[in-house]
């Protein structure tokens, strides 16, 4: 580290640490009040990841950010006299904002202005354990720091007791820090590669068995489930994004080996680059031959969250795997009572009840998917031996399209036969 400035490693270390918050959003055209503060819970969620409070939470209807500052200036003024009369720490922003409209927001408000991709960085990296998590998270974050470089330079300023956030730095130490990230990008791009070729000789050792990954929107209960089938201990906990390296365990069940790995969680907005970082995680993904997409049911946007998981295994190219769909947190919902159940109620109570109907959407996602959906609860074991039945199902099947000649292992072989 010494061959890099005091100055940076300052910046670098001193990131995360904040208290209280205001939260940021616009509402597009067509979007309800309803929707916008379901979106600002979530991000309210990721404030509480990162370690911070929300206070307050703004809200402007507009068809388009605007250029400079993102929001209108009105709006700006509003969030300017909060800020100062409450003495808050920090001002996020529900999407991302180009560097000039950071540094304006900066020079506007103040103090520290995160952004969705900022925020996510910060956890990743508060988050990230294995040493290629790790590299992964620097690297991305350095990349999105390296054109913001003159606004963090003002915090630094400030820090350094100057208050003005003009002007104070030099253009030529900027000029050196920006040289230092460079050289810190293609040393942490090195590394990687040499993570990765490590890598990826250990995934080919893993030919001849079949691989499942688990995926999910992030809190679900990925790792949860990991847990209860391996008896392994993986962080699980309520937090968004607990897991940001993959973990593989070799399990058996029913005598039926397979590779199990658990990944980091996807979130709406995921920003591409941060996607594009995690390649390598997502390789475990990509590689899989079956998915167990893990739902968290009590979630009031559980079928959104279906959706933006759907979207991301597309774009990582991993849309077309088979998926064993886990509807989990089931002890959180209440299931629709039966026929005698339902005409003892009143039209009202049938009206305000959000009972879950398991059957029809067993159904519907059974047709999606062509593969029956478990429902269960996975921090209690409730049904965990329907999941085991439908996971050893489905390797088997895997493994009879992967290894359609596969014949040494008797053991496989005779619960083939039993299937059929
Ligand atoms: N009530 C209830 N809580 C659960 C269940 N399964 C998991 N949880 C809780 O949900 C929270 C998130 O669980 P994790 O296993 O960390 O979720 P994850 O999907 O791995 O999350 P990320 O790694 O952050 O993406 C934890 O507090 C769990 O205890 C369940 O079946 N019922
Ligand atoms: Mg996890």
């Amino acid at each position: 580290m010494g061959k890099f400035s005091k100055k940076l490693q300052k910046l670098y270390d001193t990131a995360p640490k904040v208290d209280t918050a205001v939260l940021v959003s616009i509402i597009r055209q067509g979007q309800s009040e309803i929707e916008t503060q379901e979106h600002l819970d979530e991000l309210a969620f990721l404030t509480e990841t990162l370690g911070a409070k929300t206070v307050y939470r703004f809200t402007q209807k507009m068809e388009k950010p605007d250029i400079k500052t993102f929001i209108g200036s009105g709006k700006l003024e509003e969030i300017q006299s909060y800020i100062e009369h409450f003495e808050v720490d920090m001002v996020i922003f529900d999407d991302d904002l180009s560097p000039s409209q950071m540094r304006n927001l900066e020079n506007e408000l103040k103090i520290k202005i995160y952004d969705r991709s900022l925020l996510i960085l910060d956890i990743f990296l508060n988050r990230a354990q294995t040493a290629q998590a790790k590299t992964q998270v620097e690297l991305a974050r350095f990349q999105y720091l390296l054109p913001r470089l003159t606004r963090m330079w003002t915090h630094l300023e400030r820090q350094r007791g100057g208050t003005s956030t003009r002007g104070g730095a030099g253009e030529k130490e900027i000029e050196t820090d920006k040289r230092d990230i460079r050289n810190k990008i293609s040393l942490l791009k090195e590394k990687l590669r040499d993570i990765e070729k490590q890598g990826l000789t250990q995934r080919k050792g893993r030919k001849g068995i079949v691989r499942v990954a688990l995926v999910g929107y992030t809190n679900v209960g990925k790792s949860t489930l990991m847990n209860l089938i391996t008896k392994t201990d993986i962080l699980a906990e309520n937090k968004l994004f607990a897991t940001v390296d993959s973990t593989v365990r070799k399990v058996v069940l029913e005598n039926v080996p397979f590779l199990l790995s658990d990944t980091v969680g996807f979130i709406r907005k995921l920003p591409t680059h941060l996607i594009e970082s995690f390649k390598s995680t997502l390789d475990e993904i990509r590689e899989a031959d079956l998915l167990i997409h893990v739902v968290d049911i009590s979630h009031p946007n559980f079928e959104d969250h279906i959706a933006v998981v759907t979207q991301t295994l597309q774009e990582i190219k991993a849309g077309d795997k088979p998926i064993l769909l886990v509807f989990n947190k089931i002890d959180l919902v209440e299931q629709m009572p039966d026929e005698e159940g339902i005409m003892n109620m009143t039209e009202l109570e049938l009206e305000e009840s959000n009972y879950l109907d398991f059957p029809s959407l067993s159904d519907a996602y059974e047709k999606k998917t062509g593969i029956k959906p478990v429902f269960m609860a996975a921090s209690s074991g409730l049904h965990v031996e329907e999941f085991r039945h439908a996971l050893v199902q489905e390797v088997k099947k895997a493994h009879k399209k992967i290894y359609p000649h596969y014949l040494e292992n008797e053991v496989v072989d005779w619960e083939m036969k039993d299937l059929e």
